[in-house]
């Protein structure tokens, strides 16, 4: 048993119901963006439903993202993403250390980002995906999901610019031709005798702006509560887990969380999970919004751009 899950408390996040952002009421998407509110500088997570993304396609993820998994080492290993310029494709077990000084998560990944011909690619990250050979419905549905999401996820930032005392279209910019990377996630179950610290995903806070995670019903993910004891994220059927990242704790000088969270399969069984970070324009920059900060309280972040600070997590936490 792992012996840090004994801290896990019995809270669980909010649920919120987003579907009246998409109202032509006022008051029906303000009273999401006041839901959001209070999630976001509570716990900085919570269960997001009525979406709008169709079972049928979250079911089709998960499936291929199973048989992707399934595969041979070496036709996995084919697509490491080691051979691409912009950190798309296989990623092997023990290739990322998300908490310093653990040892390295045990999960194995693959990475996919908006398809973008090389020599089109300007930015960090920007570039082709690469793509399994024989799976002929991994990419379409992977695609679609990807543009589903990112539809849900500038619909939330609509939702938090209300929650904030914004404009509505405040992010509008933000969200223009966004930084986006869908990651498939395989966990195997824990091992019965673990390295000190070893788990699935090491505790970390995410990079970007919003992850919307869609998770099987195997749980794992615990989420560091405001009382500083662990929190299952417990699998709700139907629903992706929204958390915010690390740049919209700088936007709003911390009044907005971006909680650590972490992974311990301790299920028994293969757990698979599909993290969606939509980080927004690349060359967009992130600087103290208006009404995050108090008569004589200073911005505690410098001033950057959206792939200044992307590069700077990768290089934090692969080391290169
Ligand atoms: O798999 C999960 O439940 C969480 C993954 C995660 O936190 C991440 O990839 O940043
Ligand atoms: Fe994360």
């Amino acid at each position: 048993m792992y012996s840090e899950a004994r801290e896990v408390s019995r809270d669980t996040l909010p649920v919120i119901p987003v579907g009246g952002l998409c109202s032509s009421n006022p008051s029906e998407r303000q009273a999401v963006g006041d839901a959001l509110r209070a999630a976001c500088s509570e716990t900085g997570f919570f269960y997001c439903v009525d979406h709008g993304v169709p079972q049928g396609l979250i079911e089709a993820v998960l499936a291929e993202s199973r048989a992707f998994f399934s595969l041979p080492a070496d036709a996995k290993a084919a697509l490491d993403k080691a051979r691409s310029p912009c950190n798309r494709g296989y990623e092997p077990l023990r290739n990322q250390t998300l908490e310093a000084g653990a040892p390295p998560d045990l999960k194995e990944g693959f990475y996919i980002g908006a398809e973008q011909r090389e020599e089109d690619a300007v930015h960090f990250n920007q570039g082709p995906n690469q793509w399994p050979r024989d799976m002929t419905g991994f990419r379409p549905a992977m695609m679609a999901y990807f543009s589903a999401l990112t539809i849900v996820a500038e619909r939330l930032m609509r939702g938090i610019a209300l929650s904030l005392g914004l404009e509505e279209s405040f992010f509008d910019l933000f969200c223009r031709d966004p930084q986006a990377t869908l990651r498939l996630l395989h966990y195997p179950p824990q091992p019965p005798d673990p390295q000190p610290g070893e788990k699935g995903c090491g505790a970390h806070t995410d990079f970007g702006g919003l992850t919307l995670l869609l998770q099987d019903e195997n749980g794992g993910l615990q989420v560091r509560g405001p009382d500083d004891a662990w929190i299952h994220a417990t699998p709700v059927p139907g629903s992706f887990v929204v958390n915010l990242g690390d740049m919209i704790a700088r936007w709003t000088n911390d009044r907005y969380r971006s909680t650590l969270h972490r992974v311990v399969n301790i299920s028994g069984k293969d757990r698979y999970s599909v993290p969606f970070f939509h980080s927004g324009n690349p060359d967009y920059v992130i600087s103290c919004l208006p009404g995050c900060l108090a008569p004589g309280e200073s911005p505690r972040y410098p001033v950057v751009t959206v792939q200044e600070h992307l590069r700077e997590m990768y290089q934090r936490t692969y080391g290169r």
